[in-house]
Parts: C-alpha cells; structure tokens; sequence
C-alpha cells in the first residue's frame, strides 16, 4: 500500500454509487465543473465528501502547488534529465524567457507557412510528415479531428517502419508537388531516418532536381538536421525543454498549422492556454486536471484497477485514445519515484479505448457483466461534425448516456443470473461545446496537467522515458551483430525470417 493518506482513503467505507446519489443529493454541484468549452461530470465516480477530502490532504502532502509552481517557473522538474517541462511556455504559459523563445520559433515557423503559400518552395499540393511517438500521434490528431486533409493540403503522416506505411501514404501522391516533414526531436530515430531517406529517393527516382529542397525539418536537434542535408532555412527548431508527447504546440504541430491555417493553429494553442491558467491558478476542489486525476488515484491506487478505458463519442475525436495512451503510459508507466526509490503501490494503469458507439458492439460486453473492474471515460461534443439529419447525433450522445447510466445501474435478474448487470461501475463523462481547436487545445492541456497531477500524487516524474531504450539497443545489435549471444528463442526467430542476413 502507499503513503498514509492514500492508506487513509482505502480504509473508508466502499460506498455503492447509486447510494451515494442517496444520500448526496447535491452531488451534481460538488462533481460537475465547467471550464470553458468543456463540461466534467464525475458524479458517477466514487468521489465522496471524505474520499475527496483524502486526496486533498494527499495533494498538500506531496506539496501539489509547489511543484506545478516549479513546473510553470520552467524548474527542472524533469530531476533525472535536469531538465524543464515547458509545454505551457508553447502557448504562452511559463517563465518570460522561454514564452519568448517559443514566441520566435512560432514566428518562424508561420514565416515558413506564409512562404510556402507564396510558392516559395514550388507547387506544394501534398504533405508527407514522417516521424514516430511524440513527433505523430499529436499532429495526426489535430489534423483528424479539425479535418485539416485535403482542404487545403493532401496530409499523410508516416510513423512505422514498416514500408508499406510510407508506400500507403505517398500513393496518389505527385513528388514534384510534395512537402516532405521529417519530424524528430533528436533527429536520430532510426524509423524516422529510414522513412526520411526512402522519401528522399523517391523523389529522386521520380526525376525531383532538388530533392532536399522539398525538406522541411521539425527538431531540437537543428545541427543534425543540417548534417542530413536540410537547409538551415527551413528548419523549424523548438526547445529540448519540450518533450516528445507534449510537443504538438511546437514545430512538431507544423503540418495541422500548414493544413489548417496558422489562425487555427493559434486558436488551439489559446484553448490550451486558458486551461494552463485553471490548472495553475484554481483551487484543488475545483481543478479539473487535479480531480480527474484523484479518480484515477482512487481506481487505481485503492481498488487497484489496471486499466482504464476512454471512448471517444465523436468520430472527431477517434484519434484520441492511442494519443492520450503514449502521453498517459509513457509519462506515467513507471516503478521508481523521482528519488530513484521503489515507489509505493501502482502507477499508471493501462489507457486503452475507442470510438462510440462502435465499442459498445466490441467490448461493453466486458464492462458491464466482466470480472474485471474498469472506470470508463465518455468524451463527446453537444455539436455535431457533421450536417446531415440531427438524428445521427441524438442517437450518438443518447447512447453515450445510456451507457454511462447502465454501467452505474445496473440491473437485478435474480431468475437469469445471465441476464443480471452488478452496477456501480462508475463513469466520467466530458462534454465539449464542439470540436474546434480552442476546445481541443484546453482538452489536450487537461490531459496533460491531468498526467502531471497524477505524477505528484505517485512522487514520479513523468518526464522521462528510459524504459524505451533497452529495446531500442537491442534491435541495433542484432543489425550489427545477428543473432548470436540472444536466448534461444529470439535466435531461431532471427534465423527464421531474417535467415542469414
Ligand atoms: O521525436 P524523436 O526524437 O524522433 O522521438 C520519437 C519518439 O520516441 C520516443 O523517444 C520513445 O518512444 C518518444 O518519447 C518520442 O516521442
């Protein structure tokens, strides 16, 4: 078990949700909060006056304002890199000098977006932005989500190695006509590099005289990018202070600023901005990132839950789930606190999760009647992204509601135990006045501070990222070196399909 106060909230009274509407009747007004364009509903969680009160105590305890205090002041609280986290300074939020700095660099980079419009880099038609983890899954879903393909640019963004990816993305695309986007922030990824230099000779083979001349490189890596052969011109630096998951609002968020249009670019990064100033300047009873974060303290920490799951209510936001599953697990799937000491009890649980209302025809079979207890996560949007018959949207948020108010009912079926639902599974419902890209800025930066809450909370820090390395290290050496010295089931595996190459 972990600290104290966590100890403290495991030992009250497991109350059923349905008992706590009962006898909390002003429940909505402690559990429901706006801000901005997004509604949080945790009424159906089992945040109680005295579970709540808990976490509380446990925030003051692992000093919860002092350290986003440190992480807004641009502090190393990334202790084990000593190294700030300065996602906020991208939109305007963190210490003078590095809001300064992103400031330049996004002058930069909509300096770059005005010339290509210009036709400075010749007819540009098409993007192709390669890159992996932190350097895709957020462009990817900006552009899906504020529908930035094919407005104004053709976008593929290319992140696995497999070459079938990259042969998917540039078919139908014309390489005399396409922007190519390697975006990494070491400029060392081997995927990224092998699917960059692929490109390359694509547009070689395709008789493109210049071919580097359609190279835009988005890194904070910028004298690397000119060794691969990028003009210092059009490259797009942003700071090592950023990583990797937090860095959409960067240079990295080129091809949705491109695709979109810097104006929506600045509106995502406004919607961010203003979620910045509730996490940093709200109270904890009533500071959404740090509540979220307290449920998911309680699902995991006391009643040990090893997933999560999100639905995303709106085919805008189908991207959503595998973003939020590299920011939430990356940050946060970690056995050691910040002191390099083992921590205390579970950490992050597994972020899994899809798109409404198609899972509930895949796995809400599981959630309802399984063995295995899973706090879901409904996001929808009371406007719908499209403009066919209203009916499509009614039933969309009816079903995302049902579902919430099933899984906390439940259903009594004494004649047909198969037929019986337990209940009291609880839910959390988020609802956004739309998708645009202010509230998809502030939803992303919850998610985000909502990482960060739950890393105070556990002591870690989620700023890091060695776990990825020993794999990484390990594939390198059976290029170098083949199979030898491996287990021998790694061995015949090698032998087998990559025979003696
Ligand atoms: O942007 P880069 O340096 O190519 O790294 C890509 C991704 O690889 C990781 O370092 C490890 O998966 C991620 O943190 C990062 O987003």
């Amino acid at each position: 078990m972990t600290s104290p106060a966590l100890a403290a909230i495991a030992a009250l009274p497991k109350a059923d949700l349905k008992s706590i509407f009962d006898t909390d009747p002003d429940r909505l007004d402690k559990l429901v909060l706006t801000q901005g364009p997004l509604r949080f509903d945790w009424s159906k969680t089992h945040l109680t006056d005295d579970v709540l009160a808990g976490f509380l105590k446990l925030a003051e305890d692992q000093g919860f304002a002092q350290q986003r205090d440190a992480l807004f002041s641009g502090f190393a609280v990334n202790n084990t890199e000593g190294r700030a986290a300065e996602h906020p300074a991208e939109r305007g939020e963190g210490n003078a000098d590095s809001v300064a700095r992103a400031k330049m660099l996004h002058g930069r980079m909509r300096a770059l977006i005005d010339a290509i419009e210009a036709g400075a880099l010749g007819d540009v038609r098409h993007i192709l932005h390669i890159g992996i983890g932190g350097s895709a899954l957020g462009p990817k879903l900006i552009v899906d989500a504020l529908d930035g393909d094919g407005v104004r640019y053709d976008v593929a963004i290319v992140s696995n190695v497999d070459g079938t990816a990259l042969e998917r993305a540039i078919e139908g695309f014309d390489p005399h006509a396409t922007l190519i986007a390697v975006a990494s922030k070491t400029f060392t990824t081997t995927e990224t590099m092998l699917n960059a230099a692929s490109a390359i000779n694509w547009l070689v083979e395709a008789g493109v005289e210049d071919p580097y001349g359609k190279v835009i490189a988005l890194t904070a890596a910028p004298e690397k990018a000119i060794e691969w052969g990028v003009d210092e011109t059009r490259i797009l630096p942003f700071a090592e202070s950023v990583g990797g998951r937090y860095s959409l609002w960067s240079s990295i968020g080129f091809p949705a600023a491109l695709a979109l249009g810097w104006d929506a670019f600045e509106s995502l990064l406004e919607g961010a901005a203003a979620m910045d100033r509730h996490f940093r300047l709200s109270a904890p009873h009533e500071n959404a990132p740090l509540i979220a974060a307290f449920t998911d303290q309680y699902y995991t920490g006391v009643l040990g839950c090893q997933t999560r799951a999100l639905f995303a209510y709106d085919e805008r936001l189908a991207l959503l789930p595998s973003y939020l599953q590299q920011l939430e697990m990356e940050s946060n799937g970690k056995s050691v606190k910040r002191d390099g000491s083992p921590v205390d009890g579970p950490t992050a649980p597994i972020t899994w999760g899809g798109v409404g209302t198609d899972a509930q025809h895949a796995v809400f079979q599981l959630l309802h009647q399984g063995t295995i207890l899973t706090p879901v996560e409904f996001i929808a949007s009371v406007e719908p992204g499209n403009t066919l018959d209203p009916a499509h949207h009614r039933a969309l948020l009816v079903n995302c509601f049902a579902q919430g108010a099933a899984l906390m009912r439940g259903k009594e079926n004494a004649d047909d135990p198969a037929r019986a639902y337990p209940g009291n599974r609880p839910s959390t419902t988020i609802l956004m006045d739309d998708v645009t890209p202010e509230a998809l800025g502030a939803l992303i930066a919850f998610y985000e501070h909502r990482v960060f809450a739950n890393a105070v909370l556990m002591g870690i820090n989620p700023f890091d990222q060695f776990g990825v390395e020993l794999g990484k290290e390990i594939a390198k050496s059976i290029e170098a070196n083949g199979p030898s010295g491996f287990d021998p089931s790694t061995m015949a595996l090698i032998g087998l399909a990559l025979g003696g190459q």
